[in-house]
C-alpha cells in the first residue's frame, strides 16, 4: 500500500475503510476498503478530512476483485440472463425474463476448481420468474491474477453458455380424461381442472378437452385426433396404475407414441408416463397429479414448454431429489424437488 494524495487518487484502489460522521445524521464507513475512488468521491473524501488516503497498487497483470467479477459475469452469462454491478465485489446474476434455467454444472466446478473464485447458482432445470436471482460471482482475494480470468475464458470459450434462460413457448394443448366414473357422470371431473391451470401458467390455450371411459380404443382414437386437431402438447389424465380397468399406458403405445418412460423415480409421480407421437409430447398423467399440490409432472412441464425433448436419462436421474417432502406449505421450485 502507498500513500497518495487524495486528487490524485481517482482511479485507485483504497486499501482501508474511511469512516464519516455528521453528528446527530451519520456514522458509519462511507468508502468501504477495495472501493474503487471515482471523481465523485474526492469532495465527499475531502470532507472528511482525508487528503491524504493508502491505496493498493495494482500491478500489471492484478485485477481488482469488482472488475474480476465483471469479466466472470460476462464469461458466464448467456442468453435471458443479465448480471448487476458488483458490491462489495460481488456480482448478482438474475434472469432478464421468466423461462426454463439451464445450468452447466460440469463448467461451473471447472470454474469453481480454478481457485480464488466462486461462482454460485441455485439449481438448473427449473422455472425462473423475470428478475429471479440465479446465483452470485465474486473473487475471493481483493485483487487476482489476470491469468485466472485468462484461464476461466479458456475454459469457456468454445462451450455452450453456463448460464440460461430458456424463453417458454405457448404450445396448444388437448386434455383427454379418461374414467368411466366420470364419463358414466358418477363422479364429477376434478382431474382436468387441475390440468388446465397447470398449462395456462404457461400461457398456453387448451385447444380440446374431453372425457372417454376406460377403453383401449376409444382412448388410443381420441389421441390420434387430437394430433389430428393441431395439439402441440396432448396429456391424457387417469387410469395409469395396474388395475384391470387402467388402459392409458397402452393406449398411448397403441396410438404410436415412442415412449421415453413409462413410470418416473419420483414421489409423487411415480406412475408418469412421458412420450413423443410424430414429435409431439404426449404424458400420461396419474392418479397423484390431480391430488398433489406437486408432481413429477411440474418438474418436467417447464422443459416441454422451453422446447426440450426429453431423454430417457433426463428421467432415470430424477430419482435424486425425486421425493417430494409434502411441505405444510409448498414452495416449489424453491426446494430441493425435482433438483438432481
Ligand atoms: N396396487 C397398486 N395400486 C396403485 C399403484 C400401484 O403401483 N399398485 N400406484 C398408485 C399410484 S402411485 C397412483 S398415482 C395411482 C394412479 O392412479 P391412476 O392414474 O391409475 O388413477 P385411477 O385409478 O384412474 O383413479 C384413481 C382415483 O382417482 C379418481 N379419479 C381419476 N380421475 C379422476 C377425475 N378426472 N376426476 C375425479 N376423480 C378422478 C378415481 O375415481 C379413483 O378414485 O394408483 C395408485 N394405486
Ligand atoms: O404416480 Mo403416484 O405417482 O406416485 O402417487
Amino acid at each position: 500500500m502507498r500513500v497518495v494524495r487524495t486528487n490524485q487518487a481517482v482511479g485507485m484502489v483504497l486499501g482501508h475503510d474511511i469512516t464519516e460522521i455528521v453528528p446527530n445524521v451519520f456514522k458509519g464507513v462511507a468508502f468501504k476498503k477495495g472501493h474503487v475512488i471515482k471523481e465523485e468521491d474526492v469532495e465527499r473524501l475531502l470532507r472528511i478530512g482525508k487528503e491524504h488516503v493508502y491505496v493498493f497498487q495494482l500491478k500489471p497483470d492484478e485485477l481488482h476483485e469488482d472488475d474480476a467479477a465483471i469479466q466472470l459475469g460476462e464469461l458466464a452469462c448467456g442468453e435471458g440472463v443479465y448480471f448487476t454491478e458488483p458490491s462489495e465485489g460481488k456480482i448478482n446474476i438474475v434472469a432478464k425474463h421468466r423461462g426454463l434455467l439451464k445450468i452447466n454444472k460440469e463448467l461451473l466446478e471447472e470454474i469453481n476448481d480454478l481457485g480464488e473464485i466462486c461462482l454460485a447458482t441455485i439449481h438448473g432445470n427449473r422455472r425462473i420468474d423475470k428478475d429471479g436471482l440465479i446465483g452470485g460471482c465474486r473473487v475471493i482475494p481483493l485483487t487476482i491474477p489476470k491469468q485466472k480470468i485468462s484461464e476461466a475464458k479458456a475454459i469457456l470459450k468454445d462451450a455452450k453458455p453456463m448460464i440460461e434462460v430458456k424463453s417458454f413457448k405457448p404450445l396448444k394443448t388437448a386434455i383427454i380424461v379418461t374414467g368411466s366414473e366420470v364419463y358414466k357422470g358418477r363422479i364429477e371431473d376434478k382431474f382436468g381442472p387441475v390440468v388446465e391451470k397447470k398449462i395456462e401458467a404457461y400461457d398456453s390455450d387448451v385447444i380440446y378437452k374431453t372425457i372417454v371411459p376406460d377403453e383401449l380404443d376409444r382412448i388410443k382414437e381420441t389421441v390420434l385426433r387430437c394430433k389430428d386437431k393441431g395439439a402441440e402438447l396432448i396429456i391424457v389424465t387417469g387410469g395409469m396404475s395396474v388395475d384391470p380397468d387402467d388402459k392409458t399406458p397402452g393406449a398411448i403405445k397403441a396410438a404410436g407414441a415412442e415412449i421415453i418412460s413409462y413410470g418416473t423415480p419420483v414421489l409423487p409421480g411415480a406412475m408418469l408416463l412421458v412420450g413423443y407421437i410424430e414429435g409431439i409430447p404426449i404424458f400420461g398423467l396419474p392418479g397423484c397429479v390431480m391430488f398433489s399440490h406437486t408432481t413429477a409432472f411440474d418438474i418436467l412441464l417447464p422443459r416441454v414448454f422451453a422446447g426440450e425433448r426429453i431423454v430417457r436419462r433426463d428421467i432415470t436421474r430424477m430419482g435424486y431429489g425425486g421425493q417430494c417432502l409434502k411441505c405444510q406449505s409448498c414452495s416449489f421450485p424453491d426446494c430441493h424437488f425435482g433438483k438432481c
